[in-house]
């Protein structure tokens, strides 16, 4: 039996969680943290929990899920890394400055978590600056074909992807991105989804093997 390292990245997310470790919002604060605790601790594996933006309806390829949905991020992407131009945005990929993804997750227990909860395993675009105008969030979601959007989940998985540590990424849906006032922002309904998928995870002893 191998228990992961559960990891979360706002205090919030990890409510009445205290064994979760709080590794700080944002791509810097949750990288450094990652791979001090993946050094200090060596874990056989990592979850990574907490909430999510989902893209809305018509914003890209993958825009489906709404408020309160549970999801498994399949493989993770850095949306907002690169140059942003006249006509667009040049990810640092096209640059050749550097790699943005596909950042996978652990595909075994990723799929086998998603029939536990019979909930969907998508994309993820982690982002610095979060997408609260319908024109970022269209911009981001089409030119990642994301269907969640967070601010650590490729973060966490290039630290995890570094020292060959496998990790698995539960979301729940806490707002549509987009215009904030129609974002439905609801964070205790989406921490407390994520939180219940968890305890059903484990209850199935799910990831144990
Ligand atoms: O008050 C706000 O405007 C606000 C914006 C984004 C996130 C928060 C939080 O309190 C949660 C932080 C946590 O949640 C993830 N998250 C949630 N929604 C989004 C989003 O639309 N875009 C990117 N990340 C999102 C993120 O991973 C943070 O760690 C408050």
């Amino acid at each position: 039996m191998t228990a992961p390292l559960l990891v979360c990245a706002a205090d919030v997310e990890g409510r009445g969680l205290p064994s979760a470790l709080r590794l700080g919002v944002g791509k810097v604060a949750s990288a450094v943290s990652m791979t001090q605790a993946l050094i200090e601790r060596r874990p056989a594996w990592v979850l990574l929990f907490g909430v999510c933006g989902a893209y809305p309806e018509g914003h890209g390829p993958g825009g489906r899920l709404d408020v309160g949905d549970v999801c498994l991020v399949g493989e993770d992407w850095l949306g907002d890394e690169g140059v942003a131009v006249d006509d667009g945005f040049l990810p640092l990929a096209q640059l050749g400055l550097g790699s943005v993804g596909p950042f996978e997750a652990d595909a075994g227990r990723t799929a086998a978590a998603a029939r536990v909860l019979a909930v969907p395993v998508v994309r993820g675009a982690t982002v610095s600056t979060c997408s609260g105008t319908d024109a970022r969030s269209r911009a981001l979601a089409s030119g990642t074909g994301a269907t969640v959007e967070t601010m650590e989940g490729a973060a966490v998985a290039w630290a995890c992807r570094a020292l060959g540590v496998p990790w698995v990424q539960l979301r729940c849906v806490s707002n549509r991105t987009g215009r904030r006032a129609a974002g439905g922002w609801d964070l205790p309904r989406a921490v407390a989804g994520v939180q219940a998928a968890l305890l059903r995870l484990q209850a199935a002893d799910w990831g144990n093997e």
